[in-house]
Order: structure tokens, then sequence, then C-alpha cells
């Protein structure tokens, strides 16, 4: 596995039941920036995303992180190994306030200030609805909440699938700086995503699913400056994504 490479898949692949769903993929997240993972519904991106986190297990296939295998290890050890997770739906507590989420995901259960004010800068809504209970919060808020969790603790790797889902436009903005800003401080991300527009600009690196493997893969630059591979690869007529 080359030196800048933190995450690696080789032919990994998944059942769920009698399901063959991830049929031998091959993937590599480059250490810093930002992989995007895209592909129609149901190509296995999200199955990709759990089978990394070991809330499925891999029948067969590698997974390398950091130099580690890390294939047959039970999540709560993927999670130390410095990976977390931010699910389709969340995952935050709806009783509990959006300090207690927080505090929750506090390794040492109390919080680094200063770690906190950063996260505050790019998502000030949690300081204003810090003793608010997370079900009461708007779905763009919640996810704030969830991705706060994630990083509350500094992570090697941070997996994110489909953060923009129901969002209105100010609140994608809004996850598109704080993006920038987990950037700018070295942390990898392999983000699961449809909205291509989103992507196009925050993405590093590529890769395209369909049907349970990996169909592309590369720089994001050479995907978003050619409308041919676009509508091969995404089925995104030229200007469409405009
Ligand atoms: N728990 C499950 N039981 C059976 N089949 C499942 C289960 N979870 C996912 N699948 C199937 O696995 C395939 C891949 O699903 P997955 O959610 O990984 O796709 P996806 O690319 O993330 O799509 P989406 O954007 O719709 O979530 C789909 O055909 C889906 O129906």
């Amino acid at each position: 596995m080359p030196d800048d490479t933190l995450l690696q898949l080789a032919g990994v692949h998944t059942h769920i039941g009698e399901y063959h769903i991830l049929q031998g993929v091959d993937l590599q997240v480059p250490r810093s920036g930002l992989t995007v993972l895209l592909g129609r519904n149901g190509a296995g991106k999200s199955t990709t995303l759990r089978t990394i986190m070991g809330l499925w297990h891999a029948s067969a296939g590698r997974i390398t992180f950091d130099g580690q295998d890390i294939t047959a290890l039970q999540t709560p050890d993927i999670s130390r190994a410095g990976i977390a997770f931010v699910p389709e739906d969340m995952g935050i507590f709806s009783n509990l306030t959006v300090q207690e989420n927080l505090r929750l995901a506090a390794i040492r259960g109390s919080f680094d200030e200063a770690r906190l004010e950063w996260i505050f800068s790019f998502f000030p809504a949690l300081k204003r609805f810090w003793l608010r209970p997370g079900g009461t919060l708007s779905g763009g808020q919640k996810q704030m909440v969830a991705i706060a969790r994630a990083i509350i603790e500094p992570r090697k790797l941070l997996l994110i699938d489909e953060p923009t889902k129901g969002l209105a436009p100010s609140i994608v903005d809004n996850l598109a700086r704080a993006f920038e800003e987990l950037k700018a401080r070295d942390t990898t991300i392999l983000l699961v995503e449809q909205n291509f527009n989103f992507v196009r600009e925050l993405g590093d690196h590529v890769a395209v699913m369909d049907d349970g493997r990996i169909v592309h893969h590369g720089r994001m630059t050479e995907l978003s400056d050619d409308e041919t591979l676009q509508a091969r690869l995404l089925g995104l007529h030229a200007g469409a994504v405009h």
C-alpha cells in the first residue's frame, strides 16, 4: 500500500443475508483531502461505509487502515483505530441536549474547550442551541450535531453518508464551509454524496460505484472538467450540473 494511502479496500465482498451486495470493491483513500464516493441509488455506497466501520463484515477481501488490517475488527476497535462514522440517519439522541449528545461522543467525557470553540466557529447554531434537545432541531442543525459528534475528538478518517440529503441550499453552503475547515486541519474525509454540485468543488479525489463495484476513480478535476465522462458515469447531461 503506498505511504500516502490512509485506507485501502482490496477485493471486498459483502453479503447481507442472501444478497451479494459488494462484489469486489477496490478503493484507495489518500491521506488528507476529501474523497467522494458517487453512484446511483442502490449502487452499494452506504454498504461500503458500513463494511469499513465493521457494521457489516466483509465475506472476502481486505481492508487496511493506516497500515493495520482492520477487516475482522469489531466496530469499537475500528473507532478506536481513528475512524468516525456519520450515518445517513445521523444517529443523534433526540431526548438529549446538544451538549449531552456531544459529551457522549467525547472519549474523556469532558470537552477540549479550544476544539469546541473551533467547532462553534463553523457551526455557530450549536452554541445557540446548546441546551436544546436534539429532537427539536431542524434537519440541518441535526446534521451539524452528527458531524460535531464525529469530530469532537481528533480522528484520522471521517466517513460521512449523504449529509446534504433534504437540506436547504443555505445549510448546504454551511456544510461546505465546515468541510473546507476540516480539510484545512488535515482531516481525511470519505464522503458519500448524490449532489454532484456540492462535491465538485470540495472533492480532491472521486470514486464512482455501480452494482457493488468501483467503476471509476481519479482526481475530481478530471471528472468535473469532462461532461462526457459525467454523462457516462453519473447519467448527468451537459448543462444539468451547473
Ligand atoms: N439491510 C439490508 N438488507 C437487504 N438488502 C440491503 C440492506 N441494506 C442495503 N441493501 C441493498 O443493498 C444494495 C446497496 O444498498 P446501499 O444502501 O449500499 O446503496 P447506496 O449506493 O448507498 O444507495 P442509496 O443512495 O439509495 O442509499 C441495495 O440494493 C439495497 O437494497
